[in-house]
């Protein structure tokens, strides 16, 4: 049985973290290096509680990331250093899971505006498969480059995607409020991170520019036929980890409270990581540490609206579980493996 070596660039990071975790455990992988700036020469057995070899692995410095020997390369990096990076590995083989936004949005004329850097690798972008297993699953067989979603990107899509696909809610006047915590800005030392801005406050941010906007309506677009201009407010939460959207759609004329329930479980019927449950009862602690989405809608029939409600975890089924899920289906494993230890 094949078994297949893994780099993490970006080890010391929430991601990298995350993903060292995931992958010292999995079945087929054999984590072969991780890199790391400021921990370059610290065992990985002193910053994480390993088992097995990945253990004695030292962290490398990303300068050297040009000599990576393994046979995929796991890109927990901000999308600057994705965009440089990723070329460069596939130019020598290597498979890349890139879990910045360097590859998600096909049209570099969006980079500017989105992300505030011009984007250099249009062919890669516009060939590199949307990591979402449950919406984009038949691009990802065998794919070398794989643009892994966002965090916000991954609660929102996979709720509003069906709603829309069956006719019950409209593609326009779609709005979305999500609350995440804090681990979803990244390792960041930054005043607005601390924990005394931070803890017991709740703040919104970016409202209506937010770099996922246009992936989500992307995502919905591709899956639905349609998605027109949506409305995101993020927000900070006062918590660790861990996304909760509120997704707000226009229910089609006749489109009966019931029936979006039902949508929503034919969607995801048979996902391994999906689970449709009560709107009200879509909570962050159920989801917190795997690599699950609980989603849930309902009709609010005064206000003629559909409320879907989602959950992730999104240092995993946001950011490092979902990368392992869409390289688990790149490579035609099943794709559960190495994060069925998480939690079913
Ligand atoms: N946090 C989350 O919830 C999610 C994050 N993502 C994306 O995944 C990627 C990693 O995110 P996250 O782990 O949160 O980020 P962190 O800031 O926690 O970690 C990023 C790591 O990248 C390395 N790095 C290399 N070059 C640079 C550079 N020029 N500037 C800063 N860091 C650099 C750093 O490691 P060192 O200095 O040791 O080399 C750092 O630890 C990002 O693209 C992010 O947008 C996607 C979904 C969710
Ligand atoms: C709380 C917080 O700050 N969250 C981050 C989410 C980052 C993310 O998912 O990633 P990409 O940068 O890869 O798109 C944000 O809003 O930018």
């Amino acid at each position: 049985m094949h078994t297949c070596t893994a780099a993490v660039v970006g080890a010391s990071g929430y991601a990298g973290l995350e993903l060292t975790r995931i992958l010292s455990r999995h079945p087929r992988v054999r984590l072969a290096a991780l890199f790391s700036d400021r921990w370059s020469d610290d065992e990985a057995g002193a910053r994480l509680p390993l088992q097995g070899p990945a253990a004695a692995l030292r962290y490398r410095p990303l300068a050297g990331s040009a000599d990576v020997e393994a046979e995929v390369a796991f890109l927990a990096t901000p999308a600057e250093v994705s965009l440089e990076l990723a070329p460069r590995l596939l130019a020598r083989g290597v498979r890349v899971v890139d879990l910045s936004g360097a590859f998600r949005l096909g049209d570099p004329a969006l980079y500017p505006q989105w992300y505030g850097f011009a984007h250099d690798q249009p062919e890669l972008l516009a060939a590199a498969p949307y990591g979402l297993p449950e919406l984009c699953r038949a691009e990802l067989a065998g794919a070398r480059l794989v643009s892994n979603p966002g965090c916000y990107a991954t609660a929102i899509a996979l709720a509003v995607a069906p709603l829309v696909k069956s006719g019950l809610c409209l593609p326009d006047g779609i709005a979305v409020t999500a609350m995440s915590g804090v681990s979803g800005a990244g390792r960041k030392a930054s005043e607005d991170y601390s924990f005394c801005e931070v803890g017991e406050d709740l703040r919104a941010y970016r409202i209506g520019r937010h770099q996922h906007v246009p992936e989500i309506e992307r995502t919905v677009a591709r899956h639905a036929g349609r998605c027109g201009p949506l409305s995101f407010t993020p927000v900070l939460a006062p918590i660790r980890r861990g996304i909760l959207a509120t997704c707000t759609l226009r229910l089609a004329p006749g489109a009966s409270p019931g029936e979006l329930a039902r949508a929503l479980e034919g969607a995801y019927a048979g996902e391994p990581f999906v689970r449709v449950v009560p709107a009200d009862r879509v909570k962050v602690a159920d989801v917190a540490r795997t690599n699950r989405c609980h989603l849930g809608a309902t009709a609010d029939v005064r206000a003629g609206l559909a409320v879907a409600v989602s959950a992730i975890d999104n240092l995993v089924k946001g950011a490092a579980g979902q990368a392992v899920q869409a390289f688990n289906a790149a490579m035609g494993f099943d794709e559960a493996l190495g994060l069925d230890l998480l939690g079913g």
